[in-house]
């Protein structure tokens, strides 16, 4: 592409830009992977004053990628300098959990972050910021993050759960030996957590060259009510167990995904998984941050409605919203004490 068809840049936040996420994560965004091969971009790394020298070292690396896309990088600890008049802004920084934890016993730690950045985001970024926190406890942290930045549309606020999305589209491919990609219109509802309910009843999966029902072509409604379900809201965990990290290449990859559909749109008669602001879809509590399936064009994010859920799903979808409630006002009182 000649640089006369380049547009001009947009400016793209990342916080805890020195952990382990965002090193698996710039490159994509700085090669056009996720905003497109045409649009430039200046990065703003923010990450806590002792990793500053480390963001150097990354900052170093970012020049010597050479990638044209790239028109500046603004490493800093300042909140005010990283939010300053931002187009997107990626929540990655905050501690992760460790093996044994629920990713809510991150909540005290985490969620105090979420309101100092939610109150700086307020501030100085551009009303149109598109928003999304990955940081644990996400939807949580995404609920206040929003609660301290009132006058940012409550649409531009999501949380990631590509993941566990990306997860359960792998699950079903791995069980029918086929390619991830012929397997669509499965969702995630709920939290980000091992409440999650990953629902794959109305999802269908290309096998033998023939669009087919995911139940009808996995024959075993117990697996996929049993196994498959413990598998995917447990994934995070397993990773852990085995890496004795928590995983990074697989969430900035989502990451990518989870943007570029909110930037250029999904695909026609297809949806994804987001954590967004609850209207009241599907009957649960208004305003909490809760993952749905979404469809998005023209960057509207809209809740694919009139799935028919039946008992069971119901009562996951209970479940998850219960524990969500609960997280939320753990959540407000951490941050009203301090
Ligand atoms: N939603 C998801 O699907 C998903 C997936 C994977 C990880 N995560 C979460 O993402 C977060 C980051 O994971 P990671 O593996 O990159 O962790 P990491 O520990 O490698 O990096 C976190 C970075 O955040 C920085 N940080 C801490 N406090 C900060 C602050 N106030 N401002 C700016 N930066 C700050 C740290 O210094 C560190 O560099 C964790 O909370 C993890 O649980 C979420
Ligand atoms: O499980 C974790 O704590 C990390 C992340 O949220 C994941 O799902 O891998």
């Amino acid at each position: 592409m000649s640089s006369s068809n380049i547009k001009d840049p947009i400016r793209i936040v990342i916080t805890g830009a020195a952990g382990q996420i965002a090193y698996s994560l710039i490159h994509q965004i700085c090669n056009g992977d996720v905003f497109g091969k045409d649009q430039s971009v200046i990065l703003h790394l923010l990450d806590i004053t002792p990793m500053m020298t480390m963001l150097q070292g990354l900052v170093m690396e970012i020049e010597d990628t050479s990638l044209p896309l790239v028109k500046g990088v603004v490493p800093t600890d300042s909140e005010e300098t990283a939010f300053k008049d931002v187009d997107v802004a990626l929540f990655v920084g905050a501690m992760p959990r460790k093996e044994g934890m629920e990713r809510k016993d991150l909540l005290s730690a985490n969620v105090k972050i979420f309101k100092s950045q939610g109150t700086a985001l307020e501030k100085f970024a551009k009303k149109s910021v598109k928003v999304l926190v990955v940081g644990n406890p996400a939807n949580t942290n995404c609920y206040i993050l929003a609660h301290y930045a009132p006058s940012i549309p409550r649409e531009s606020f999501t949380c990631l759960t590509r993941l566990d999305h990306n997860r359960a589209k792998a699950q079903i491919a791995t069980r029918l030996k086929v390619s991830p990609d012929t397997v669509k219109n499965i969702m995630i509802w709920g939290n980000h957590s091992s409440t999650q309910f990953p629902d794959v009843r109305s999802g269908t999966v290309t096998v033998n060259g023939k669009e087919t029902p995911i139940y009808e072509a996995v024959k075993d409604d117990n697996w996929i009510k049993n196994e498959f379900v413990s598998i995917v809201q447990k994934r995070g965990a397993a990773v852990i167990a085995a890496r004795k990290l928590s995983s990074a290449m697989s969430a900035a990859k989502a990451i990518c995904d989870h943007m570029r559909d909110w930037w250029q749109g999904t695909k026609d008669n297809e949806w994804v998984s987001m954590g967004v602001i609850s209207d009241g879809s599907y009957d649960i509590e208004k305003g909490l941050v809760f993952s749905y399936p979404v469809q998005i064009k023209d960057n509207k994010i809209s809740i694919v409605q009139g799935l028919k859920l039946d008992e069971w799903s119901r009562e996951m979808i209970e479940k998850t919203q219960k524990e969500l409630v609960e997280e939320k006002n753990d959540a407000l009182k951490a941050t009203s004490s301090d």
